[in-house]
């Protein structure tokens, strides 16, 4: 959990030389990456900018009398920073930098560079590169630093796939300006599988937690009552149940899309990437957001011993929260799928709605009502309203104050909280969309009927926790809402005898999850004592601090 000095030599370093690497250059690197004969990482943002790529300040500059690219650090901004696996484990690294030719900046694109020796280990005349130190968790990765003094590396290290650069220097450009991000979009559209897996950790410990602990009554005079049966229970973890499974179920829809992007890609089709980028940049600061959200209400849920780090939920949070930055600072990513929705609007406003893609057309049909109580597909209806509304109201107040004479940044600006809006709902509807989709397909009928029941928590939670947008224009009554809430509750309670068996069901292993709290066995108390007794304060009755700080001062007459 802490995560692996290598996870980014698998997550990002390789793929990024399948996607990016002519088939040539992975005849010379992709096998001994993949024997791991050589360690790489992904280097890409420096300590002045991470989220505008644009200003990245490293330089390659092309050198034609030597056919060499010169790597610079220009200034202390310009230092890579945070790359997983830099500082101490990788002897190779996927650069990102601003490419020079012929005095021409072409942007930033992506270079194999050696750091160290692949003998001694020992970094190479020319790097500086080091770790950043603690962090809030991932503490086993060396996150590290990264700096360039005029480093010449073969202009044949240029990464060349879908670009080159000659040995004149002439520059063929890829057939889409952002197909160097393609690592990116990667590990985004395994995100929602990736966070979906750490929120199901969370909520296994906190689910299995809840039928231990027993306190209090429900009804008076009986034995105590296992927590899990209380409603607010109930309500903290099982509606997170449900969002693991949907978030789960959207991710491997994602890495489809992923896998067919790359192969469309090799033929000169680049007409997903637009769709694709839009759709994880949402989906995984959606989901990273809930995620984090939804493991600190399962710790929570276990009162105080989900404070102790014998919980385990603590670590989980830090490493799942790490999700809401890295790979797209949440805002950030959010507001690139503003920018696809905006445009959808342009186009259904000028008249070619017929081209939106299928995910967006929605955007331009209005329903009137919905009839909750005929099922899930009226509740979609409803999320593609307050989606469809809160899309075309923040679209109208970035276009309005354009219009006004606003500069595009400025008006983008002064409308982004209200277009980040629109992203969230417009990612929530397409989550719910999938869940239902998949639920739709299960083959077991006592599989599908459990699954139902999540899906239909999953709904009437969702809707109610954006029910404001839904009672702005009246589009929902408030009696509509009551019966979302009586639903609700219905739904707990029904979810609630299958409660142990959802969250056993993904098979974690109490090796896995490393939590007292959490064991399939269910003795928590007595390994909770154990797990007390062996904590390195316990190694001596008395410390030696009682000696040098205690005693003087009880002993002092002061
Ligand atoms: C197999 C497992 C895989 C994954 C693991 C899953 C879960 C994790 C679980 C465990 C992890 C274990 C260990 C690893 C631990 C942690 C670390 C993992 C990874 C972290 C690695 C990193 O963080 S790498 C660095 C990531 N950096 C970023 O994401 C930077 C964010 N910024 C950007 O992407 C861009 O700068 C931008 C998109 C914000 C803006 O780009 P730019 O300025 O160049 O563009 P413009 O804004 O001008 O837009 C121009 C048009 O281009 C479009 N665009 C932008 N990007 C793309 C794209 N990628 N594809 C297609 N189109 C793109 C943009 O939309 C604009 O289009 P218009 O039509 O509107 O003009
Ligand atoms: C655990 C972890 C692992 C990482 N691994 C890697 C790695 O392997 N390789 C690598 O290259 N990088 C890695 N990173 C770096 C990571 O990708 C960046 O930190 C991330 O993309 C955010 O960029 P930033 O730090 O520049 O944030 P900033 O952009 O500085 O964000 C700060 C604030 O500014 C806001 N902001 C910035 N721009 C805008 C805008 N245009 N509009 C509105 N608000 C804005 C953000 O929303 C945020 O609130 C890692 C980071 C972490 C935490």
């Amino acid at each position: 959990m802490e995560g692996h000095p290598l996870a980014l030599h698998d997550v990002m370093f390789i793929p990024a030389l399948v996607a990016q690497a002519s088939d040539e250059q992975n005849k010379k690197w992709l096998r001994r990456a993949q024997r791991r004969e050589i360690v790489g990482c992904y280097a890409q943002t420096e300590l002045g900018h991470g989220s505008n790529l644009r200003k990245l300040e490293t330089t390659a500059t092309y050198d034609v009398s030597t056919q060499e690219f010169v790597l610079h650090t220009p200034q202390i901004t310009s230092l890579k920073w945070w790359p997983g696996g830099l500082g101490k484990s990788s002897n190779y690294a996927v650069v990102v930098a601003n490419m020079i030719v012929k005095e021409k900046h072409l942007g930033p694109h992506s270079f194999l560079v050696q750091l160290r020796d692949e003998i001694t280990h020992q970094s190479l005349k020319g790097i500086t590169v080091g770790d950043i130190g603690p962090k809030l968790s991932f503490n086993a990765i060396d996150n590290g630093f990264l700096g360039f003094d005029n480093y010449r590396i073969p202009r044949t290290n240029l990464l060349m796939r879908h670009s080159r650069v000659e040995p004149d220097g002439t520059y063929v450009k890829p057939p889409h300006a952002k197909i160097n991000y393609s690592a990116m979009v990667r590990v985004r559209s395994h995100m929602a599988t990736g966070q979906g897996n750490f929120l199901a950790q969370a909520l296994t410990i906190a689910v299995r937690y809840s039928t231990v602990r027993r306190q209090g009554f429900i009804e008076s005079g009986e034995q105590e009552v296992k927590v899990l049966d209380y409603q607010t229970q109930q309500h903290r973890l099982f509606p997170s149940i449900a969002k693991a499974y949907a978030f789960t179920f959207a991710g491997y829809e994602t890495i489809r899309l992923y896998e067919q992007l790359l192969k469309e890609v090799d033929t000169g089709n680049v007409s997903l990437m637009a769709d694709l980028h839009a759709l994880t940049s949402g989906l995984k600061s959606v989901v990273t957001h809930q995620t984090a959200q939804g493991i600190e209400q399962a710790r929570m849920a276990c009162g105080g011993h989900g404070y102790s780090q014998a919980s385990y939920i603590s670590e989980i949070f830090g490493v799942a929260v790490g999700g809401c930055t890295y790979e797209g600072e949440n805002m950030v990513m959010l507001l690139q799928l503003a920018r696809y929705l905006v445009k959808s609007v342009e186009q259904i406003k000028a008249g070619e709605s017929g081209k939106l893609g299928p995910l967006v057309a929605y955007l331009a049909v209005k329903v009137d009502g919905v009839d909750l109580e005929k099922g899930v597909e009226e509740y979609m209806k409803a999320f593609q309203h307050v989606s469809r509304l809160q899309t075309w109201k923040a679209s109208e107040k970035f276009l309005k104050l354009l219009k006004s004479g606003e500069k595009r940044e400025v008006a983008w600006n002064k409308s982004s909280v209200e277009l980040t809006r629109a992203s969230r709902l417009h990612t929530r509807l397409y989550i719910a969309e999938t869940f239902k989709r998949s639920v739709q397909e299960v083959a077991d009928p006592r599989l599908k009927e459990v699954l139902t029941d999540l899906l239909h928590l999953h709904v009437n939670y969702e809707l109610l926790d954006m029910a404001t947008y839904a009672l702005e224009d009246g589009f929902l009554s408030s009696s509509q809402l009551d019966y979302v809430r009586d639903q609700l509750y219905f739904y707990l309670a029904k979810i609630r005898p299958n409660a142990v068996s959802l969250v056993d069901s993904w098979e974690f292993s109490d090796m896995q999850l490393r939590s007292v709290l959490g064991r399939r066995d269910g003795n928590v108390y007595e390994n909770l004592v154990a797990w007390a007794k062996a904590s390195p304060l316990n190694k001596t009755d008395v410390l030696p601090s009682v000696e040098k700080y205690l005693k003087p001062m009880m002993n002092s007459k002061l």
